[in-house]
Formats: structure tokens, C-alpha cells, sequence
């Protein structure tokens, strides 16, 4: 817990020192702010007291100061915006690349940890949040200790007592701030633990929008959905209410200081005194809401500070990006390729999902030759998956290891290791877009030859014709459907395109009819050609593929393997 607290507390840090120069500018901006505000009140309260004691013209000296200063802090405050916004739009997009890069080094095998509709929450709603963190709580905590008491001194250099009062009234704000400040970290905490409940809850009901139907509980699913809202909204008014305790004593706080000055001055004021003693009384008035303002930017802020702990929480949950994921830069030896395909050496590896479970994976060893089929058997449960997603790069053996084309893939550049390998799984996904953005998606740079080439040997050719748009159908959600196995020849039209010389396939056939099965196996003996290939299956239909070579597993260790001539 005190190490999880301890890690939270260095991500912040080291948020904050990547947006550091942003915020000091901001900070100074702010600053220069306060100051121009002080010329343009002092001018303000110089008019005032001319025109109080009797002066019969405004004075243009001042007027024109007045105007001026009114004018840069126009345009000061502008440039302040444009600022925060571009802080804020950086800072949110070095967060996204960060968590996609966290992502994707963990691959399949982060789903089995986290639901999808909070990783999607992480990346949209938990970064959005953070807007406020960077462009607005990071600058005003920065500015408000030294904004507020120049203003105090200032008003203090003029008109002692004013100041003394001042100074007083604003010693009662960290008191404010200590009090609300936790209670809004607390509300705001819960608040989005039941957004993060809700939008779990959504995204499965989405998915289960058949069973639930069908099973008749849509009106009790829509009750427990009505009452994960209504939690939602009765702590998202919470926080509200506490936004508003700090800004009415902030408010109170002010209107006593300001009163204060006024009845303590009330003299100088009423008996018009000379010019700068009513410029002094006016000065220390107008100031007030000057010297209250860092604070009340503060405050209004404090919910944006209490975001970064809310997602630095979840985002710490997430595992790091490993070492070797870090290592894109430096030099690293790539396997290579031979006519045939590439070698494939699973030496002893071992895996455990959880500990004190047994292990997923126990001691696995094999040798696949260039241009081996490897048919890999087994039941359900008995580590399957898991070899695959180990072959994948996505996790690592926490023994043995595995080398491609005699290298050992933890000395490998990720970027190389996804290069040697094309994956099929059970059901391929369609990305929102066209068929050509979906089939191009791995190889975006291959040409239309290579494309038209792909689309006959995946035989995505045989239904292109009765597509609405030809390649430019949209599909995906929304879009057009696929029925199985023509979203399954797009992956195989991936396959042919990459052209990577290690297959590894995790049941391509699990969703197909037998006529279809079929038509999948014949357009896979072509893409075996030149390749290695591991094929996961518990289909009997791929003796036919051509294999050499059948690994049986089970409970996690390889009980059989048949080399075929
Ligand atoms: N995230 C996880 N946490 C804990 N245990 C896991 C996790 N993922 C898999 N396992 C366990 O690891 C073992 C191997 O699972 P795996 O998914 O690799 O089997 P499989 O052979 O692919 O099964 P299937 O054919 O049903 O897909 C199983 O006992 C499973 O319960």
C-alpha cells in the first residue's frame, strides 16, 4: 500500500516535471498579470479619489494608464487560455502515447487483468479529465502563495492597516483549502469509482444485449443501470456541493476583509482627505478580490488536482512497459529469414498467470524448422493460449526462452518481432473503415499489386463483387456485416500482405461451418507456403494442411510430439 502510494507520488512528480516548462510560463504570465492588474487599479483609484475631492476633470496621465493596462490584461488573459489549452492538449497526448505504448506491450494478455470499457475509460474519459490538472491546477498552485501576498504587500506599502487586514483575512485561506481540499479528494475519488462502475456495466450490457433480452431481464437490467446512475449522480453532487463550500468561504472571507477595510477607513472616505490618502483607501478596496483571486483560481481547480490521483491510480494499475519495449533505439541483432521460413525454439519455458496457481506453462520445449507446420493439440485450459501469446512477444517466460531464427526474442527490437510474425486468431477484427483500410491495416504501404495479389490468394475476390462499394465498403460497427468466414480471409489477405515468416494461428476455423472450413483451409495451404507455422486447432480437418510436426500439451507441459514425414 505505503509502495503503491510511493510509486503514485513519483508518476505525479514526473507529470509534473514534463509539463514544467509550461507551467512556469503560464505561472510568470499569471504573475505579470497581477501586476499590470495593480497599475490598472492604482490608475483606477487615482481617477476616483481626483474626481471624490472635488477635481472637476479626469486626469489623462491616469486615464491613459487605465486603458492601457485594461487592454494588455485583455490580451494577457487571452495568451493565458491559449496556453492552458495548448498545456493542456500536449500533456494529454504524451499520457495517451504513454498508456497506447502500455497497452500494446501487454497485448491480449492485459485483457485478461482489466475489463475493456475501463481501459477505454482510461484512455478517453480518465486522460480527458486531466485537462484541468495541467492547464489549470498546475499554474494557479504555482502562482497563488506569491500572487496573493505581493498583492498583501503592496497594499500593505500603501496603506499599512488595509494591509495588516488583508494579510490577516487571507491567513484563514490554507485552513479553507486543508478542510475542502480533502473532502473533494475523497468525494471526487468516489465520484469516479462510479463513473468506472457505470461504464463497465454499460459496455457488458452492450455486449450481452441478446442474452439479456432474450433471458427476459431487460427491465431488471435497466432498474440496476438506473440505480448505478443515480449513485453516480448523487456523488457527482457531492463534489458539487463541496465546490461550493469552498468558493462561499472564500467569498465570506473576502466580503469581511472588504468590510473590514471599509468601516476601519470609513473616515478617510466619508471626509474626503487629501488625493493619496483617498487613492490609498480606494487602492486597498479595489484590491481585495485582486488578493482573493490566486486562491479562488486555486480552489476552483482542486478538482482537477484530485483527478491525477483518481487516474494515476488506475494508470499505475496498469502494468510498466517492460524493459526490451524501452529499448526501440538501440541496436539489436534481427533473425534471418530463410526461403522456406524461419527457425522457431521453445527452450523450457515456463509461465504462471497468479501466484500460488499452477503453472499456465511447465517447462515447454520444442524445435520447429524453417517451413515446419506445427498442428499444436490440446483441451481446454491445458496452456494453449498462453503459449501463443508467449510466442507473440506479449508476455515473457519467467523461465527459458524462446528464439526465432536463433535469436533470443528478449534481445529483439518489439517492432522486429511483430516483423517475423503474422497471427490469425478465432475471429479477426474488423476495424470501423473500409475493406481496403482493413486489409491494408498491417501493411499500409504495400502497393495495388500486392494488394489485388493478396485479395486472390485470400479469395476475398469470390464475395468482392457483392459488396455495395466494391473495396470501399464500409464496415466494421455500423458498417457492413461479414459473415465468419469472409472476415476470416481478411485476416488471411493481413497474412498475405505482411508476408512475415512465422504463421502462428490460435483456431482459425473455431466459428466456421464445414463448407466454409473448407474454403478457409485452402486458401491457408497457400499462405503456409514459404512459411513456419504453428496452428493451434482442435479441428480434425487440419490433417489436410500439409503438417509435419503435432505437439500435443497438456496441463501446461507438451505430453506428445509426432514428427510427420
Ligand atoms: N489471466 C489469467 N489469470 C489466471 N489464470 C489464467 C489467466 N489466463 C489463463 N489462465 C489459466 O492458465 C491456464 C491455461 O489457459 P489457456 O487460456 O492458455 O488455455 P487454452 O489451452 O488456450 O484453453 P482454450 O482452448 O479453452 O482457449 C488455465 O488453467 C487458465 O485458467
Amino acid at each position: 500500500m505505503k509502495a503503491d502510494k510511493k510509486m503514485l507520488k513519483s508518476w505525479v512528480r514526473q507529470q509534473n516535471r514534463a509539463n514544467r516548462p509550461a507551467t512556469m510560463m503560464m505561472a510568470l504570465m499569471g504573475m505579470f498579470n497581477v501586476l499590470v492588474g495593480m497599475v490598472l487599479i492604482w490608475s483606477l483609484a487615482t481617477i476616483l479619489a481626483e474626481w471624490l475631492t472635488g477635481g472637476d476633470r479626469i486626469n489623462r496621465y491616469y486615464l491613459l494608464l487605465f486603458i492601457l493596462s485594461s487592454v494588455v490584461r485583455v490580451i494577457l488573459g487571452y495568451g493565458q487560455e491559449l496556453l492552458a489549452m495548448s498545456s493542456g492538449e500536449k500533456a494529454r497526448k504524451r499520457l495517451r502515447r504513454e498508456l497506447l505504448a502500455r497497452f500494446f506491450a501487454q497485448g491480449p494478455a492485459l485483457l485478461r487483468h482489466q475489463h475493456s470499457a475501463a481501459l477505454a475509460a482510461m484512455l478517453t474519459d480518465r486522460v480527458e479529465a486531466l485537462e484541468g490538472y495541467f492547464s489549470r491546477w498546475l499554474p494557479a498552485s504555482a502562482l497563488w502563495v506569491v500572487a496573493q501576498w505581493s498583492v498583501v504587500l503592496v497594499v500593505f506599502w500603501q496603506n499599512h492597516r488595509a494591509g495588516l487586514i488583508l494579510g490577516g483575512c487571507c491567513l484563514f485561506l490554507p485552513v479553507f483549502q486543508a478542510v475542502f481540499g480533502i473532502a473533494t479528494a475523497i468525494a471526487s475519488r468516489r465520484q469516479i469509482l462510479a463513473l468506472n462502475r457505470l461504464q463497465v456495466r454499460f459496455l457488458d450490457r452492450i455486449r450481452g444485449i441478446a442474452t439479456i433480452v432474450l433471458s427476459g431481464s431487460a427491465e431488471k437490467d435497466a432498474q440496476g443501470l438506473g440505480r448505478a446512475a443515480d449513485e453516480l449522480r448523487q456523488r457527482t453532487m457531492k463534489v458539487l456541493r463541496i465546490a461550493f463550500l469552498t468558493s462561499a468561504s472564500t467569498d465570506v472571507a473576502m466580503i469581511v476583509a472588504l468590510v473590514w477595510i471599509v468601516v476601519d477607513q470609513r473616515h478617510g472616505l466619508l471626509h474626503a482627505g487629501s488625493i493619496p490618502q483617498v487613492t490609498s483607501i480606494l487602492f486597498a478596496v479595489l484590491m481585495v478580490p485582486e488578493a482573493f483571486a490566486p486562491f479562488r483560481a486555486l480552489s476552483a481547480a482542486y478538482q482537477d488536482r484530485a483527478q491525477i490521483t483518481n487516474s494515476g491510480e488506475a494508470i499505475q494499475r496498469l502494468p510498466n512497459l517492460p524493459e526490451w519495449a524501452k529499448n526501440e533505439a538501440s541496436a539489436h541483432p534481427v533473425p534471418q529469414r530463410k526461403a522456406q521460413g524461419i527457425t522457431l525454439d521453445v527452450q523450457g519455458v515456463s509461465y504462471r498467470w497468479v501466484e500460488n496457481r499452477p503453472l499456465a506453462l511447465d517447462n515447454v520445449s520444442f524445435h520447429l524448422d524453417a517451413g515446419d507446420v506445427a498442428l499444436l493439440t490440446g483441451s481446454s485450459g491445458a496452456g494453449k493460449s498462453t503459449l501463443i501469446e508467449m510466442l507473440l512477444g506479449f508476455i515473457r517466460p519467467s523461465q527459458g526462452k524462446v528464439l526465432l531464427g536463433g535469436i533470443d526474442l528478449q534481445d529483439m527490437r518489439p517492432a522486429d518481432v511483430t516483423r517475423q510474425i503474422s497471427w490469425i486468431g478465432q475471429k479477426p477484427v474488423i476495424f470501423a473503415g473500409t475493406l481496403r483500410d482493413n486489409i491494408l491495416f498491417a501493411s499500409p504501404d504495400a502497393s495495388e499489386e500486392q494488394l489485388q495479389a493478396a485479395l486472390e490468394a485470400s479469395s476475398v475476390m469470390a464475395y468482392l463483387p457483392h459488396l455495395p462499394d466494391g473495396l470501399d465498403t464500409k464496415l466494421g460497427e455500423g458498417g457492413f456485416g461479414l459473415s465468419g468466414g469472409q472476415a476470416q480471409r481478411i485476416a488471411i489477405a493481413r497474412a498475405f500482405l505482411k508476408d512475415a515468416p512465422l504463421l502462428i494461428m490460435d483456431e482459425p476455423t473455431a466459428h466456421l461451418d464445414p463448407a466454409t472450413e473448407q474454403e478457409i483451409l485452402v486458401s491457408l495451404r497457400d499462405l503456409l507456403k514459404g512459411r513456419t507455422a504453428l496452428i493451434s486447432t482442435h479441428s480434425s480437418q487440419f490433417h489436410k494442411i500439409g503438417e509435419t510436426k503435432r505437439l500435443v500439451i497438456k496441463k501446461g507441459q507438451i505430453t506428445a510430439e509426432e514428427v510427420l514425414s
